[in-house]
């Protein structure tokens, strides 16, 4: 796991920007991916839900501001899960990715963006190039939590 304390070492002169994402699994283990609408870096590619931390909010609460204005739900249940960092061309990102295993409401995309629900292997393309490792460890999680008996 990519701790804080493990963090990268941030090139210099290159601001942080702090990212809230949301790993919404429901109970068979699929996922919520969104594509990214017009306008934004990267468009088109799809990325777990979520957004820039907002002056001193907290990942939780960057959290529920996006996924409310995203997708209209609410948050019940949230845990923080892994922290990633990226240096694309247009920012270093410090990713929080949290698990959200229970809210209220349906998402639909509120900013005209597609959604899909996926389990591994996904079958909607291209990922966005920090999203990918996600998908590794959500393969792990599943394949942690099988159980063989003989
Ligand atoms: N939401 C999200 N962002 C991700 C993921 N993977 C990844 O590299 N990112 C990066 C892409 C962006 O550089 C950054 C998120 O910024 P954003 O532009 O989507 O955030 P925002 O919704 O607050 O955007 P805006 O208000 O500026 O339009 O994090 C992911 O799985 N989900």
């Amino acid at each position: 796991m990519v701790t804080q304390s493990q963090a990268k070492h941030v090139p210099q002169e290159r601001l942080v920007t702090q990212v809230a994402v949301g790993v919404l699994v429901r109970a068979d283990g699929s996922f919520l991916l969104a594509q990214r609408p017009a306008g934004k870096p990267y468009a088109g590619y799809w990325e777990f839900p979520g957004g820039k931390l907002e002056g001193n909010e907290s990942v939780e609460a960057a959290l529920a501001r996006e996924l409310h204005e995203e997708l209209g739900v609410t948050i019940e249940t949230c845990q923080r899960w892994r922290v990633l960092e990226h240096d694309y061309p247009h920012a270093y990102v410090r990713l929080f990715f949290c698990k959200v295993t229970a809210w209220r409401g349906e998402p639909t995309g509120r900013e005209g963006q597609a959604l899909a629900w996926q389990k591994i292997p996904v079958e909607v393309a291209p990922v966005l190039p920090a999203t990918v490792p996600v998908l590794d460890w959500l393969q792990a999680d599943a394949g942690s939590s099988t159980v063989l008996l003989d």
